[in-house]
């Protein structure tokens, strides 16, 4: 795990998959026993010593959803300030590239159309990683 402290707050960058398949995208539910329990998330985590993002990223879509995945496109990033240490989210656009999805980590999932997203109870920086994914499709 990779906390770099600044201005003595831990800054915890987390690359995350906002992951279409047949016109719908993966929510994640989070782990009752995790932080932000029951919440939803697009899965991802945090990046390792010498990891880029998006190898971080496919290590955790692998370890936490069993498949491997294609990464198409960076949305801007979001931090969410949790007073000890901010979160940096580095959502990125991907699609499937094995499809045989074996959860490890999340209670369950849900494939959802772009404008049923904020409909689920996310985490708070998810919902500007939404609401970009949603302008992002929207000028496409
Ligand atoms: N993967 C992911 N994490 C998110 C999202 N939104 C959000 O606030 N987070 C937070 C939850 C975690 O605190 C952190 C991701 O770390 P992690 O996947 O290793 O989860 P964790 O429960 O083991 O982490 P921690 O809070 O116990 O340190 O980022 C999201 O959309 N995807």
């Amino acid at each position: 795990m990779l906390e770099v402290l600044v201005s003595k707050k831990l800054v915890v960058r987390v690359p995350c998959a906002v992951i279409e398949h047949n016109g719908k995208i993966l929510a994640g539910q989070r782990s009752a026993a995790l932080s932000f329990p029951l919440k939803w998330e697009f899965p991802g985590g945090k990046v390792e010593q010498n990891e880029s993002d998006e190898e971080a990223l496919v290590r955790e879509i692998m370890e936490e959803l069993n498949v491997e995945i294609d990464i198409l496109q960076r949305l801007p990033e979001t931090s969410k300030d949790q007073g000890w240490r901010e979160i940096i989210l580095v959502p990125f656009i991907c699609n499937l590239h094995t499809t045989n999805i074996i959860l490890t980590e999340h209670e369950q999932i849900r494939w959802l159309s772009p404008e049923d997203l904020p409909t689920l109870d996310w985490t708070e920086a998810d919902l500007n990683v939404i609401q970009n994914y949603l302008e992002f499709l929207s000028v496409k």
